[in-house]
């Protein structure tokens, strides 16, 4: 649990602060107050490079003018007085650092004290977005559960990467060593079948939580890992089964790949998919007010989990409730409650939150400042 946030020449704050109490805030703004700037502030402590994908580049303050960000950070205590930090040394910096009470750690160590989970307007189309998107959220939902999963996905796209310059030089006339591709293809088979197995338990994971949750007024959504390995790793496969399945469909792509330029054979091509329970239909068939309360069904899914294995989840959310209807805008509201979630909310009007008068923190956010 977050008690107080420090910012400094993050995005539009030169310097802020602000103490929190551990249940709900709601951040309250017009349009470019700097709200989602404060969310993804937090959404940095954690690995990876925050709820927008930005670079820590873009990060850094700057005046108009300026050419170059200034050097930033975020930092935090939580209760148990741990501080976490996080920014770049110098203006420019393209690295940032991670600091746990004062001391440089590996960004891994942060997930030790807070699992960030987020939802964001982007994801109102998530269903309806390119696969690679779809698959990237999903593979966050495993990752936040299982930090090994992000090393292994690493390892697997480095070695795809590696592979496919082979085969494209072969595919040029260049003579591409085939001990070297048969090498890389193992990376990827191993590396593969242990991603397609994380997927799979996550999913069946996330689809217990959902299914417990058929009495709130959220969406229901019957998941599916839509690829070879993860339906192989459901059917209860085993790591070497489904590496060797690999292999043989690697082996079998490569000439293809090298013509196309493009890995077109492999669990990164996996597609999360979702049917609305009482519609019968795809997700991607609903519209965006249902898609949302169905990402946001399966954000509260993955919190509720997280917080059942003692992970310390913390909810972000940009402008969840203005897409939702009064009776899902107060069952989120009841669930942060029930989950005992710190969850920070941003909204451009107050009125979306009246229901959460007298139980959340309101802070209002003007450019550069904020006010409780
Ligand atoms: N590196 C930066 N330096 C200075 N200002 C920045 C930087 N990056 C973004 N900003 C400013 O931050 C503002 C946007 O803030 P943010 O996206 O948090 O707004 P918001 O309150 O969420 O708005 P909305 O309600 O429209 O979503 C913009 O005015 C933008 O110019």
């Amino acid at each position: 649990m977050i008690t107080e946030l420090l910012l400094t020449d993050f995005r539009s704050y030169a310097s802020a602060r602000l103490e929190t109490t551990g249940g709900p805030v709601v951040l309250v703004g017009p349009n470019g107050a700097g709200k989602t700037n404060l969310l993804e502030a937090i959404s940095l402590l954690t690995p990876g490079r925050g709820l927008r994908g930005a670079t820590a580049q873009d990060m850094g303050r700057r005046e108009p003018g300026e050419a170059e960000g200034r050097a930033w950070a975020v930092s935090v205590r939580l209760d148990g007085d741990v501080r976490l930090g996080t920014g770049v040394q110098g203006a420019g910096a393209a690295r940032r650092v991670v600091r746990i009470d004062g001391e440089p750690a590996p960004p891994g160590r942060l997930l030790d004290h807070l699992r960030p989970v987020w939802a964001t307007p982007e994801q109102d189309r998530l269903f309806s977005d390119a696969r690679a998107e779809r698959l990237r959220f999903f593979d966050r939902l495993v990752f936040a559960a299982d930090p090994d999963h992000a090393a292994c996905v690493a390892t697997y796209e480095k070695a795809l990467r590696e592979r496919l310059r082979l085969l494209i030089d072969a595919e040029d006339g260049r003579k591409a060593d085939p001990v070297w591709v048969d090498a890389l293809e193992a990376r990827l088979a191993d590396s593969g079948a242990r991603a397609a197995l994380s997927r799979a338990s996550a999913l069946a994971a996330l689809q217990a939580e959902v299914d417990r949750r058929a009495d709130r007024p959220f969406p229901q959504a019957d998941l599916g890992l839509d690829g070879p390995a993860e339906r192989m790793a459901a059917d209860g496969a085993a790591a070497s089964a489904i590496g060797e399945m690999l292999t043989a469909g690697f082996r079998a792509a490569r000439s293809r790949d090298g013509a196309a330029g493009r890995s077109l054979y492999g669990p990164h091509r996996t597609d999360l998919t979702a049917i609305h329970r009482a519609q019968g239909r795809p997700a991607a068939e609903g519209s965006s007010g249902e898609q949302k309360a169905l990402v946001l069904n399966l954000i509260l899914a993955q919190a509720a989990r997280l917080r059942e294995q003692a992970a310390r989840p913390l909810l972000l959310l940009d402008e969840a409730p203005a897409h939702l209807d009064e009776a899902r805008r107060a069952a989120l509201f009841d669930e942060i409650d029930r989950l005992g979630l710190q969850a920070f909310m941003t909204g451009t009007e107050e009125d979306l939150f009246s229901a959460l008068r007298g139980r959340a923190q309101f802070v209002r956010v003007t450019p550069g400042a904020l006010q409780a």
